[in-house]
């Protein structure tokens, strides 16, 4: 992707994966603050702890650390707990923030020795602070030009060690050179059910909220796996307990208040059933070229593409192909329809749905 193009948000979605303002505070009481309080992604967990126990045993500075995962699964989390395990500060910023060499130069040089400087969307970053960050996170130095066209002048700046986080949504986004220069990568992964129940206890413990078993089982099975929609849903059925229940959130508080809310059973809103519901009642199941859906449903092709169908076609119920959009047979039993005979359904209607 390239820095100038703004992905389309999903912000505003109580099932949408990113956050900005006011949900940012709420969050930020919300986090663990050290690797043991951090629930899942064992693989990361044990191997960070790796990295930086060592880093703390040669009293060095940890290697740098890339991030990749989808949004909300705990990046900004983790590169906290990084500073924290070192006893460093951090400085937070994102790719799209640094459109010049000179704004990453400024950051660089202000930075103190053994700081984390967590950068988010790294790979959103412009060309010339890409260039300059290799230099910076190989040798810890930069060259700050002065000076235009033939008289400019490039001057060698030395740099304190630091410790740089990446965080991108896809490590395959990122130029080779630029993935190379970290010591380590952690590939974040969507979250299971169960890791989620212990996410929505932990909030609710710190929100100070009785939550049941089954309450906390309702909120994960509709979080989309991830963390970020987990404490949004958590917040807002602990809304409605309030308001409409005794305040605990149980298993039926849950189940009323999302219906309210609009997010079924499997974590699908409004788009996501509206899309599904336009492919299955108006094209058969499809297949639909993209913009013939997106025109169906009232949204921007890239709406639908961006937004809707990537959790569609995590959960199975949506698969592109090249002919267009399909469903599968999961997702005409998730709106409780029966496809028609002879449907193009990717992989055949499973056993028994003709049946009755
Ligand atoms: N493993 C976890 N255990 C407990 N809470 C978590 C975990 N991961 C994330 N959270 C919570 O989810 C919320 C979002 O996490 P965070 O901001 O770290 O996500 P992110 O991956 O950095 O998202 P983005 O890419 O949008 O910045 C925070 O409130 C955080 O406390």
């Amino acid at each position: 992707m390239n820095w100038d193009e703004e992905p389309p948000q999903d912000t505003g979605r109580l099932v949408g994966a990113t956050a900005e303002g006011e949900e940012l505070a709420a969050e930020a009481a919300l986090r663990p603050k050290d690797l043991t309080e951090f629930v899942g992604q064992p693989k990361v967990r044990e191997q960070l702890d790796l990295v930086l126990r060592a880093a703390r045993a040669r009293g060095g500075t940890a290697d740098h650390v890339l991030l990749s995962g989808a949004p909300g699964l705990g990046k900004t989390t983790l590169s906290l707990i990084i500073a924290a395990e070192m006893g460093a500060p951090i400085r937070i910023t994102s790719g799209p923030a640094i459109q010049h060499a000179g704004d990453l130069a400024a950051i660089l040089s202000s930075l103190t020795e053994g700081e984390v400087l967590f950068l988010d969307e790294i790979h959103r970053m412009s060309r010339p602070a890409e260039e300059m960050l290799y230099m910076a996170m190989e040798d810890f130095r930069v060259d700050v030009i002065v000076g235009k066209g033939p008289g400019a002048t490039a001057i060698p700046l030395e740099l304190p060690p630091f410790t740089l986080v990446g965080a991108t949504t896809r490590a395959g986004l990122l130029p080779p050179p630029l993935r190379d220069r970290f010591g380590f990568t952690g590939h974040m992964e969507f979250y299971a059910p169960a890791e989620l129940e212990r996410v929505i206890q932990r909030s609710a413990r710190l929100l100070e909220v009785e939550t049941t078993d089954g309450g906390a089982a309702e909120i994960a099975g509709r979080s989309r796996g991830t963390p970020r929609i987990a404490n949004r849903l958590l917040r807002r059925v602990r809304d409605y307990a309030q308001v409409k229940g005794d305040g605990v959130v149980t298993r039926e508080a849950a189940s009323r208040a999302l219906a309210v809310f609009e997010v079924d059973g499997r974590g699908l809103d409004r788009l996501d059933r509206s899309v599904l519901e336009a492919l299955l009642k108006l094209f058969g199941g499809g297949p639909v070229g993209l913009s013939t859906l997106a025109v169906a449903v009232g949204e921007e092709r890239e709406t639908v593409e961006e937004v809707a169908e990537p959790f569609l076609v995590r959960e199975g119920l949506l698969a592109r192909t090249p002919r267009g959009r399909v469903a599968t047979p999961a997702a005409w039993e998730h709106l409780g329809l029966r496809p028609p005979q002879g449907t193009a359904a990717v992989g055949g209607p499973p056993e028994g749905l003709f049946e009755s």
